[in-house]
């Protein structure tokens, strides 16, 4: 397939917000491809596979000084063998390398192709909203029921391998995508309630748990073959090899376990998330000791677990986990959730979730079989800028301009982002100087007081709540906002919405 006509669709998908126009045009696209390309088309319209991992800075697509093709030739094939020479170039001379793939890239294409693949390799194109059109998309293409796709996505977590099973496989196929131990299926979520009380009202009869303010943890066993997976299924497996050492002893030769990490204090509190963070980054500022809290298994010997009810879930994890379980207790009792959750914020956590018994896991879902209370109000929020500081803070990148995502196109275009504050409360030294060295990365435009980014970076915002604003396009602005720190576990797809803070307004 010639990448202008990917390009051409894409541009299509990005001019319309009608959600069915956009699922005709991928839909469209997919069954146009040839089988043995729909990875490389996927991967092309997510642009997420390979993003972080290209080294490919705006610094250094500006500096590149190109005549671009008048006329379309390159193929989507050429283009994904060229982005994967990127990623894996490494080691002396991969700079020059880099400089070499891209410069051939920029002189093959079209202007218009290099836009497009230039907003794919900086991970510009909005891919939250995208994959789940695009799962619709497949399940057009493919005449395949939608739930079905959308499970085996889930199950896989791989939505270019999805389609290519949906397009190209035999009846039966998709349905047969199951847990696969060693691989990563996206996990489940969290809905919010305000009180641990309100929580057990939506869940009934529950599981009610510490909610430890760590790093989630995906940890899948085969004999002694371990592997450590985030939230956003990065590999983390060699950066936690006291947690391996814990998983290879336990009473399972296969196993899929979910659960928090986290490092304790002298005093058997927990450290602030950005230090239990600080073990996964690219430089590993401190050695902590990490421990796991498990509190749910997905699969156990041969056993797929994740249809079966949490009671039953949990059985089998006290089972298997023994002590390295989080505490928690099951309940329908109001008072007992409220006791276990002062006992939690009294030992340093940061809240109960609160999990319907009856429930199964729902992969990739934030449904309302998990309802997380935290007192302290948090939102993982997009920084859309940032001022230059003065006084002590001069020369520093300082206050933050901080937007709420909208899924919904209600108040920016469709996955947009909205502005609901600013703040340089909470902001550290270090944090000030990390802003004024990498926000340049993210840079998209700048004024004299400030330099506005991409929508890249997720900062984390504790607030006092949330009030009605006419001076922001949501109507909503936050209260006594403050940084708590950048959630580099997040993308911006995964930011809170301004759906959810105007469903915190009262009255
Ligand atoms: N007992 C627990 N059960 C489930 N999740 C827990 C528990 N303790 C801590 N967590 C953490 O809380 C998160 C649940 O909230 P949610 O699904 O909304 O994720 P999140 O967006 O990362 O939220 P937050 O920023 O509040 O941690 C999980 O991703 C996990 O990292």
């Amino acid at each position: 397939m010639m990448l202008a006509e990917l390009v051409s669709t894409a541009d299509r998908v990005g001019a319309t917000s009608s959600r069915l126009a956009k699922i005709d045009a991928l839909a469209d696209l997919l069954s146009r491809a040839d089988p043995a390309e729909i990875p490389a088309v996927m991967g092309l319209l997510l642009a997420a596979p390979r993003q972080g991992r290209l080294g490919v800075g705006w610094r250094g697509i500006s500096a590149l000084d190109i005549a671009h093709a008048d006329s379309p030739t390159l193929t989507v094939g050429e283009v994904d063998q060229a982005l994967d020479a990127l990623a894996t170039a490494s080691g002396t001379g991969s700079a020059a390398a880099r400089s070499g793939i891209l410069g051939d890239l920029a002189s093959r294409a079209t202007a218009a192709e290099w836009d497009f693949l230039v907003r794919a390799m900086l991970g510009e194109l909005r891919t939250g909203a995208l994959s789940g059109v695009l799962l619709d998309a497949i399940a057009r293409a493919a005449d395949r029921p939608a739930a079905v796709v959308r499970r085996a996505a889930m199950l896989s977590g791989d939505l270019g391998e999805t389609a290519r099973i949906a397009l190209t496989g035999d009846e039966g196929d998709l349905e047969a995508v199951g847990l696969q131990v060693g691989r990563p299926v996206l996990p489940m979520l969290a809905a919010t309630a305000a009180t641990p009380s309100a929580a057990l009202e939506v869940t009934g009869r529950a599981s009610v748990e510490y909610k430890l303010d760590g790093a989630r943890i995906q940890v899948h066993r085969h004999g002694d073959e371990v592997g450590v997976y985030t939230r956003s299924l990065a590999d983390i497996t060699h950066r936690v090899p006291e947690i391996v050492e814990i998983v290879r002893a336990l009473p399972a030769h296969d196993v899929i376990l979910d659960g928090e990490t986290l490092s304790l204090d002298e005093d058997g509190g927990p450290r602030p998330f950005q230090e239990t963070m600080s073990r996964f980054g690219a430089e590993v500022s401190r050695e902590l000791v990490l421990r796991p809290w498990f509190f749910d298994v997905l699969h156990v010997d041969g056993r797929d677990l994740i249809d079966e009810p949490l009671s039953v879930r949990l059985a089998e994890l006290e089972r298997v986990v023994g002590d390295w379980r989080i505490p928690g207790i099951v309940t329908d009792d109001a008072d007992a959730a409220e006791q276990l959750s002062r006992d939690a914020l009294a030992a340093g956590h940061e809240g109960v979730v609160v999990k319907a018994v009856d429930a199964p896991y729902a992969a990739g879902r934030r449904g309302k079989s998990w309802v997380k209370v935290k007192p302290v109000l948090t939102f993982d929020l997009v920084v859309l800028g940032a001022e230059w500081g003065s006084g002590r803070r001069r020369g520093w990148l300082s206050n933050l301009h901080l937007g709420a995502r909208d899924p919904s196109g209600e108040f920016a275009d469709a996955d947009g982002y909205v502005m609901v504050g600013k703040t340089f409360k909470g902001l550290t030294d270090e944090l000030l100087r990390w802003q004024t060295a990498e926000f340049p990365e993210h840079e998209s435009h700048r004024t004299a007081s400030t330099v506005f980014l991409r929508p890249e970076l997720v900062v984390e915002i504790a607030v006092d709540g949330v009030q009605r604003s006419p001076r922001y396009p949501g109507g909503v602005a936050l209260r006594f906002a403050r940084v708590k720190g950048y959630r580099q576990d997040k993308s911006p797809a995964e930011a809170d919405t301004i759906q959810t803070l105007r469903s915190l307004l009262r009255g």
